[in-house]
């Protein structure tokens, strides 16, 4: 029997939807915390295929959901072109930065990237070995926009600023950026699924700030091009893209992309995503992740719309983006048992 996640990417709109949920191995769950601490570091958590594995497994075992994804960052694949990258406690990460032809000139291209990204291949073959047989597995990478934002600025920035001014003020280095992470995104993702990711996902968290033009240019563009060059290689590998707070530009993007489904964020209402998006294929999400911290009668609630509106087509249960460290893990428990019906 096919797995629930591989038959609501393809299209079947199923009577319980499958569910996972965005940074569901992540500090919201003590077993986590235990683990990370044991590797040291967030880095060394993403680069030790043992632990990275161990750390993807927790919520599969604790919650059984549907669909497990790789334990890994967007911001590793800079760290491969060769940027520096490092986490702060409490305040985000830390790369160098790319302002100049100069410091473009840096990045390495083509295989080199395997050398540093290996380990997280290595995390991938172990968990097909790992997971239970129902569970997908579900590989990933940043969108090239968003991956842009965090080299450009050297750091996570509310309103993308740097990125937008380097667009404004050398459209030409700007391009450059895109265009290098595009291409190796697609060798990463490759890699990913030689060893045995089952569904690949794009996270553009940043696609928002995109306004007009830029949207197709720097969001769909670059999505229709990781996508169309990915599914030539793989013709039956299913992705999931996510422009997050796309709004009215999440309209189409299945199409234009050719992606099997689009994740939506929780700013547009379950509703409107129903009439408007989901005529194009699956969608992903899209309860706010803040009821993971408050749960209640609300929770349930909540989750019960959201399942309702969407039970006329292909839909995957998730957030609409990833649950917060305050989250309560038992609140987690609430909402699984709401879209299966138990509570
Ligand atoms: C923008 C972005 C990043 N990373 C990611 C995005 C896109 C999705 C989104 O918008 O949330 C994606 C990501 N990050 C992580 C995953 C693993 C898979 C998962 O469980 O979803 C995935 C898919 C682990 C992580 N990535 C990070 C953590 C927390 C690290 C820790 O344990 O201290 C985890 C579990 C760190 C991270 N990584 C990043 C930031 C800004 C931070 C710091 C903020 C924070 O601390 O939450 C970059």
């Amino acid at each position: 029997m096919t797995k629930t996640i591989l038959r609501a990417l393809a299209g079947e709109t199923l009577p319980t939807p499958p569910i996972w949920m965005m940074r569901q191995a992540g500090r919201y769950l003590p077993e986590y915390k235990a683990t990370r601490a044991q590797a040291g570091d967030f880095l060394s958590l993403c680069y030790n295929p043992e632990l990275a594995a161990e750390v993807t497994l927790q919520p599969i075992r604790r919650y059984g959901f549907d669909a497990a994804i790789l334990f890994a960052d967007i911001l590793l694949l800079p760290q491969a072109l060769g940027m520096d990258l490092w986490f702060v406690t409490g305040e985000g990460p830390r790369l160098s930065t790319i302002q100049s032809d100069a410091d473009f000139d840096k990045l390495g291209r083509g295989e080199m990237i395997h050398d540093t990204l290996n380990p997280i291949y290595e995390t991938v073959r172990l968990l097909r070995k790992q997971l239970p047989e129902e569970t997908t597995l579900i590989g990933f990478a940043g969108a090239p926009w968003t991956v842009a934002t965090y080299m450009i600025a050297g750091q996570g920035t509310k309103d993308q600023g740097p990125a937008h001014a380097l667009k404004a003020e050398n459209r030409e280095l700007f391009e450059k950026v895109i265009d290098r992470l595009t291409e190796s995104t697609i060798d990463y993702l490759t890699e990913q699924v030689k060893a045995g990711a089952e569904v690949v996902k794009f996270f553009d968290s940043w696609a928002g700030s995109l306004q007009g033009d830029d949207f197709d240019r720097y969001a769909k563009e670059p999505a229709r091009i990781i996508t169309g060059e990915l599914k030539s290689r793989f013709p039956d590998l299913p992705v999931i893209a996510f422009p997050r707070q796309a709004g009215d530009k999440y309209i189409g993007f299945h199409k234009a992309t050719g992606a099997d489904c689009v994740a939506l964020d929780d700013s547009v209402t379950a509703e409107w995503g129903a009439e408007h998006v989901q005529p194009g294929g699956c969608v992903q999400g899209n309860l706010a992740s803040s009821h993971m911290v408050t749960g209640g009668q609300t929770l349930v609630d909540e989750t019960k719309r959201i399942v309702k509106a969407f039970s006329k087509g292909p839909h995957i249960f998730n957030l609409g983006h990833g649950i917060t460290p305050d989250a309560d893990p038992e609140n987690v428990q609430l909402m699984i048992d709401a879209v299966r019906g138990k509570v």
